[in-house]
């Protein structure tokens, strides 16, 4: 299995590569090479990350190559983990990160349409995920864009953790919390389908005062939480999520998991639109967006903040790739 990771000298790819090579995300029995991609100014740093991946002696790890040529690193790809992105800088709008990012993501979808195999499958994380998913998806115009998603399972991961720890017992007892939208500060957290293995989320999980004064604010901030404790932004627990939604994407599970995939027009949301729905994973690189959770009169208004967001993101980067054209 050939798997390239962008933005390789970056920091989740530091955290996620001893995963990749010690078999937790594809399994312990398969075999992997990896295909490093970072800009020529990062390639004396990411020689060290290869270095270090080689003094791992890690038994499935094939090969290892270091490139930042984006038409070399997709030759041949089963698998697509795009980290590398451009950071928001001081004094930049939201606008201008998207615009800078849809250049990127529109060149690594040519040279993944040019190279990759047509069965690769494709996971965004480098911000703003889902609209740069959306145009990635429009330039790697032969995939089929159900092998192309982008990470929500993070916030799914954050919520669940909450809830886990307000009840005092283990994460795994909590199902069914999701995140829906954007990987923004508009995301909408929910808890109305939440349940335990010992039954529903009691009331007072569910009041209104509660959600919107304390878990849907710590949800969506917590990324930007992270960054003011740490200088930095979240990137073990970033490379976790990766883990998890690679690993039930390709292996399969039980559990009903966020994704942020293409909107085929479920619960109204505009098909094309990169949005986080509950997806079912029954394996190889598979999932169904399950279609029947309500969301209650509580998460209507939020689902329309998080919508309206997208759309009017995907807007920005059409019209800067597309000058010319409509909607
Ligand atoms: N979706 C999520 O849940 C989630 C969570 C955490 C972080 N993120 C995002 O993930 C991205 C990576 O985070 P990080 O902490 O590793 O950042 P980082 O700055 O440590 O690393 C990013 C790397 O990408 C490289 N890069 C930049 N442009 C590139 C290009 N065109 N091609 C290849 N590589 C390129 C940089 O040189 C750098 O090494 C950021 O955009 C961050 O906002 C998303
Ligand atoms: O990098 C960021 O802006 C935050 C990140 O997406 C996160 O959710 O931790």
């Amino acid at each position: 299995m050939r798997v390239t990771v962008t933005g390789a000298a970056g920091q989740i790819a530091y955290c996620l590569l001893p995963l990749l090579a010690r078999g937790d995300v594809f399994g312990y029995e398969q075999p992997i090479e990896l295909v490093l991609l970072d800009i020529e100014q990062a390639q004396t740093s990411l020689q060290g990350v290869a270095m270090e991946l080689e003094d791992g002696a890690y038994p499935l790890l094939t090969a290892i190559h270091c490139t930042s040529d984006v038409n070399k690193a997709f030759v041949e790809a089963d698998v697509a983990i795009l980290l590398g992105a451009f950071p928001r800088k001081l004094g930049m709008e939201r606008r201008d990160l998207l615009v800078k990012n849809a250049a990127i993501f529109k060149e690594q979808g040519e040279a993944i349409r040019k190279h990759a195999k047509e069965h690769i499958r494709i996971l965004v994380v480098g911000n703003p995920a889902n609209t740069n998913a959306a145009v990635l998806a429009q330039y790697a115009s032969n995939i089929d864009k159900k092998q192309i998603t982008a990470l929500s399972r993070l916030d799914q991961n954050r919520a669940t953790s909450f809830v886990a720890k307000k009840l005092k017992i283990s994460p795994e007892e909590v199902k069914n919390v999701f995140v829906w939208g954007n990987h923004s500060n508009t995301q909408y957290p929910d808890l109305f389908n939440g349940v335990t293995n010992r039954g529903p989320l009691p009331d007072w999980l569910r009041d209104e005062k509660f959600l919107r004064d304390e878990f849907i604010p710590v949800i969506q901030e917590r990324g930007a939480a992270v960054i003011k404790a740490r200088k930095l932004s979240s990137a073990m627990s970033a490379a976790n999520a990766v883990k998890d939604h690679l690993r039930d994407w390709f292996l399969g599970t039980q559990d009903i998991v966020n994704m942020v995939v293409c909107s085929d027009g479920s619960y109204g949301i505009k098909k094309g639109i990169f949005f986080s729905f509950p997806c079912y994973c029954p394996g190889n690189g598979t999932f169904e967006i399950v279609p029947h959770f309500p969301w209650s009169s509580f998460g209507e208004p939020w689902i329309e903040r998080t919508k309206k967001e997208l759309y009017e993101e995907w807007e920005q980067a059409f019209t800067a790739l597309f000058p010319k054209s409509s909607l």
